[in-house]
């Protein structure tokens, strides 16, 4: 099929000049940001969307680029093809932190004075801590806060934010927490901090849950990020291994010394390369009945608004799941 191109665009007309589809991209400091897929019903069904789709990945080949898939149909490319994710721009450690930013001060709007408000753990709830303290500064919000580490309580404490203990408060209004991939489901992965214990119980408890995240975290499916796992150091060799037998790829969490990563509860921590998670309604439900694992970050049907940070526009995007 003979593709035409033009700058920012490869697509396919018709002998009368019809465009019959055609896939657009914007290019910039050696990114090709993929933003529309477009194919005509007549020729549905033919793969035309992924071979368009291809001519990007070519050209980026070529030139040395790295693709951004924000279109919907991109998206899904790139999450079940690991040969193209090797290509997939994951954003440079500034703007990242920017767009972390800009969602953990928008989140911080969310808060009403008198709030219970559970705060997650993680650097972009570093910002929102930030802009939340500054709000209670300036306009003497009366909010109490539940911290899921004492990374966090440390922090909002020096910030002037009262904080209580979950067992010293009745209820949570609202709570606000990072996340490290968020599916096109709303469903997500938690716990690279190592405090997906902490935060589940929190977020069970909270009468509303937000998550802040940049752009690079919504994925189409999950499971590119590993799966934390909180186990019980006693017998955790033997749980190792029977996740291993089950083809679910475990790696200890260790650090610099090859030490295991210990968390809040002084337990060891196993992450789960799974490549793609096709059911993570049925992985949740099986971890769930394995003895010895404490928690999961699979956080699944919790999630009430998504709160994405960009660098022009954050988006606040209310968890609608099919
Ligand atoms: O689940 C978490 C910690 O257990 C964090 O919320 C998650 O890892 C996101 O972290 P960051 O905001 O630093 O990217």
């Amino acid at each position: 099929m003979d593709f035409q191109s033009e700058p920012g665009r490869f697509f396919l007309n018709d002998p009368s000049g019809k465009m019959l589809a055609e896939i657009k991209y914007i290019e910039s400091d050696n990114v090709l940001d993929v933003v529309h897929t477009f194919v005509d019903s007549s020729l549905r069904g033919q793969g035309i969307a992924g071979k368009l789709l291809e001519q990007v990945v070519m050209k980026a080949r070529e030139s040395g680029a790295m693709i951004k898939p924000s279109c919907s149909f991109a998206k899904a490319a790139f999450a079940t093809n690991p040969e193209y994710q090797k290509l997939q721009y994951r954003g440079d450690e500034a703007l990242i932190a920017q767009e972390k930013k800009n969602a953990g001060k928008r989140a911080a709007e969310f808060v009403e004075d008198q709030m219970t408000v559970g705060l997650g753990t993680g650097s972009t709830v570093f910002y929102l801590v930030e802009a939340l303290a500054k709000r209670v500064k300036n306009e003497t919000l009366n909010i109490t806060a539940v911290a899921t580490s004492s990374r966090t309580a440390e922090l909002a404490q020096k910030l002037g934010i009262t904080v209580k203990s979950l067992d010293e408060v009745d209820h949570l209004d609202l709570t606000i927490d990072g996340a490290d991939e968020i599916d096109a489901n709303f469903q997500g992965i938690k716990g690279g901090g190592g405090a997906q214990t902490l935060e589940k119980i929190v977020a069970c408890a909270s009468s509303k849950n937000i998550w802040i995240v940049d752009e690079f975290k919504m994925v189409y499916k999950l499971g590119n990020f590993g799966l934390p796992l909180e186990v019980i150091p006693f017998g955790s060799k033997e749980l190792f291994a029977r996740l291993k037998r089950e083809g679910l790829k475990p790696a200890w969490r260790l650090d610099e010394n090859k030490e295991h990563v210990l968390t809040h509860n002084h337990n060891y921590l196993i992450d789960l390369r799974l490549g793609l998670i096709e059911h993570p309604h049925l992985l949740a439900n099986w971890l769930d009945h394995q003895v010895g694992i404490v928690e999961h970050g699979l956080f699944l049907d919790v999630v009430d608004t998504v709160v994405v940070g960009k660098s022009e526009k954050t988006e606040v995007i209310p968890a609608i799941r099919r």
